[in-house]
C-alpha cells in the first residue's frame, strides 16, 4: 500500500489527492490484456474491473494518439469520476500499464497480439470498426497469423462493443482475413467469447478536466466521468489465462444483449433522434421533456418488452424503468448528438430487430414507428427551429442521397430509408404497417415538431 501511495504520489500529474479519492491498490507487476480502443468507455469500464485485479493493460489507439499521449504523460494514471445522486466519488485508476499507437507502431501492434504474454485482447473500438477489413479486423488477422507462426499460447478476443452476438461478429471478422495455416491454428487456439457491457459514459469535454482538476487538485487530461451502475456479462470461452474480473460469466450472453440493446441503446438512440431534432442538447434535457418520458415507458411496455424472452430472473419493465432512471441522472451529460452518431450501425440491433421480431409475432408497431420517422427526419440534416444537425454516420452520403432524390412528402422519405439495405432488414423494408405508421409520425413531426408529438401520445 505504502509502495503504491508513493507511486501516485511520485507521479509528476497525479500527487497531493485529497483523502476521499480511491487509489490503487498497487500497480499490476504484469500485462496480459491488449486493449484496442483509448475512448471512455474502455477507461470507465473495462480498465476499472482490471484495476481490481493484479493484470495489467496496454492500450492501443487505433486512430488519434491524443488519450494515449494523455495518458503515457501521467505514468498511465488517471480518475474516473462517478456521479451519483449524492455527488462525485474520484478514483485513480492504475491498471493501463503501457501505450501504443498503431497507426505509426503497427509492428509492434502485431508483435504484443502474438506475444506469449498477450492473454486476452479486449475491443472497444465502435460499432463500423468491424465492417472495414483493412482496419482492426486486419491487424488482428496478421497478428495471429504472427503469433500461429510463433506458436505462441492461445488467445482470447474479446469484443466489448455493442453489438449483439458480438463475438461472432468479432469471429466472422477476422477469420475471412486468415489464410491456410493460420486459420488451422486459430480454430484451434483463438476464441471470441461475446460480452454484454454496460455502463453510461459520455464523451470528456473541457468540462470534464475541468472539474477533475477542481477535485484532484491535479490536472488529469484522461479524466472520465461515469454513472454509477456498471455491468459486465461475459460468455465463459477463453482460451487461456484471464484476471479475475468481477463479472458475470454465463454461457450464453445472448438474452442479456438482447435486453440491454433493446431496452437501453433502443430507448437512448430514440431519445437521441427525438433530442436532437427538438433542440435539447442531453439525453436527461429529452427525457424530462412533457410526454417523452410517458412515451418511453409506453415504448419499452408495449413494443421493446414483448419482442424477446428475457433472460431468467429479469423482468425488461423493472429493466426499463431503471434504465429511465439512469437516463434521467443530471449529472451524466450525455449529449444526444453523440449517442446518435452512426445510426445505420446502431439501429439494426437497436430498432430493427425489435420490429422484425414484433412483425413475426404480429404485435401492432405504431408506438416503434416513431423512433424510425425521428431518424427519418434527423438524417435530412435541420431541426425543428432549422438548425443545422451533423450526420455523423459512415453511410452519410447514401442516407442523405436517398433523402434528396425521395424529396419531400413523407411516405417516399419513409420508403427511402426503409429502401437502405444493408441496414434495414428485408421484412422490415416490407413491413407495409410499419411503413404507414412511421409516415404518419414523420407528418406530425414535419407539421408541429417533437414537442408536441411527445404531448399528443
Ligand atoms: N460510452 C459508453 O457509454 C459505452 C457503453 C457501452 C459500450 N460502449 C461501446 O464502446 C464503444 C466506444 O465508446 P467510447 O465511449 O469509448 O467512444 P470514444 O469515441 O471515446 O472511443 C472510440 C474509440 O474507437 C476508435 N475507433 C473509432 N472508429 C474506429 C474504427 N473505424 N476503427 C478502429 N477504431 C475506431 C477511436 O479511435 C477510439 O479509440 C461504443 O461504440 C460502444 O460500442 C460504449
Ligand atoms: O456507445 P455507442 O455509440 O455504441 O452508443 C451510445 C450509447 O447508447 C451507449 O454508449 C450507452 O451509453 C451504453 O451502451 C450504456 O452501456
Amino acid at each position: 500500500m505504502a509502495a503504491l501511495m508513493n507511486d501516485v504520489l511520485n507521479n509528476d500529474h497525479l500527487k497531493r489527492l485529497p483523502e476521499d479519492v480511491t487509489v490503487p491498490g498497487g500497480r499490476p507487476e504484469r500485462g496480459g490484456v491488449l486493449h484496442f480502443g483509448a475512448g471512455a468507455f474502455h477507461r470507465a469500464h473495462q480498465a476499472v474491473y482490471t484495476d481490481d485485479t493484479d493484470w495489467g493493460i496496454t492500450v492501443a489507439a487505433p486512430r488519434s494518439r491524443e488519450v494515449i499521449d494523455a495518458l503515457a504523460a501521467q505514468d498511465g494514471l488517471y480518475s474516473v469520476a462517478t456521479l451519483g445522486p449524492g455527488g462525485s466519488r474520484y478514483r485513480v485508476i492504475g491498471s493501463i500499464v503501457d501505450t501504443l499507437h498503431v497507426a505509426t507502431e503497427t509492428e509492434r501492434a502485431l508483435d504484443l497480439i502474438a506475444s506469449a504474454q498477450t492473454h486476452v485482447i479486449t475491443l472497444t473500438v465502435t460499432e463500423k470498426a468491424y465492417t472495414d477489413p483493412a482496419g482492426i479486423p486486419g491487424l488482428l488477422a496478421a497478428g495471429i497469423a504472427r503469433r500461429a507462426e510463433q506458436g505462441g499460447p492461445p488467445l482470447t478476443i474479446l469484443c466489448c462493443d455493442n453489438l449483439p452476438d458480438n463475438g461472432k461478429t468479432t469471429r466472422g471478422a477476422v477469420e475471412p482475413l486468415l489464410s491456410g495455416a493460420a486459420r488451422t491454428w486459430a480454430d484451434g487456439h483463438v476464441t471470441f467469447p461475446s460480452s454484454m457491457v454496460d455502463r453510461i459514459v459520455p464523451a470528456s469535454t473541457p468540462a470534464t478536466y475541468d472539474r477533475a482538476f477542481e477535485h484532484l487538485g491535479v490536472v488529469d487530461a484522461a479524466a472520465v466521468e461515469a454513472e454509477p451502475f456498471t455491468q459486465w456479462v461475459i460468455e465463459d470461452d477463453f482460451a487461456g489465462p484471464r484476471p479475475a474480473w468481477g463479472a458475470t460469466f454465463t454461457v450464453d450472453v445472448a438474452g442479456w444483449e438482447r435486453l440491454k440493446l433493446r431496452t437501453l441503446n433502443g430507448v437512448h438512440s430514440t431519445l437521441a433522434y427525438l433530442g436532437a431534432l427538438a433542440d435539447i442538447e442531453t439525453i436527461a434535457g429529452t427525457l424530462a421533456m412533457p410526454g417523452a418520458r410517458n412515451f418511453a415507458e409506453r415504448l419499452i411496455a408495449e413494443q421493446i418488452a414483448p419482442s424477446f424472452t428475457a433472460p431468467d430472473g429479469q423482468d425488461p419493465l423493472r429493466y426499463g424503468d431503471d434504465v429511465l432512471e439512469r437516463f434521467a441522472n443530471p449529472g451524466i451529460r450525455h449529449r444526444c448528438l453523440q449517442v446518435a452518431m452512426d445510426g445505420s450501425q446502431k439501429l439494426p440491433q437497436r430498432l430493427f430487430a425489435t420490429i422484425a421480431d414484433l412483425a413475426a409475432a404480429d404485435i401492432p408497431r405504431e408506438l416503434i414507428a416513431l423512433p424510425l420517422a425521428a431518424w427519418t427526419r434527423f438524417c435530412a440534416g435541420t431541426s425543428d427551429s432549422g438548425a443545422a444537425l451533423p450526420l455523423d454516420d459512415p453511410l452519410s452520403d447514401v442516407l442523405r442521397q436517398s433523402l434528396a432524390a425521395a424529396g419531400g412528402g413523407p411516405a417516399a422519405r419513409i420508403d427511402a430509408i426503409l429502401g437502405v439495405r444493408h441496414v434495414v432488414p428485408e421484412s422490415v423494408a416490407d413491413d407495409h404497417e410499419l411503413r404507414l405508421a412511421a409516415t404518419k409520425w414523420l407528418l406530425d413531426l414535419d407539421r408541429h415538431g417533437v414537442a408536441p408529438t411527445l404531448e399528443s401520445i
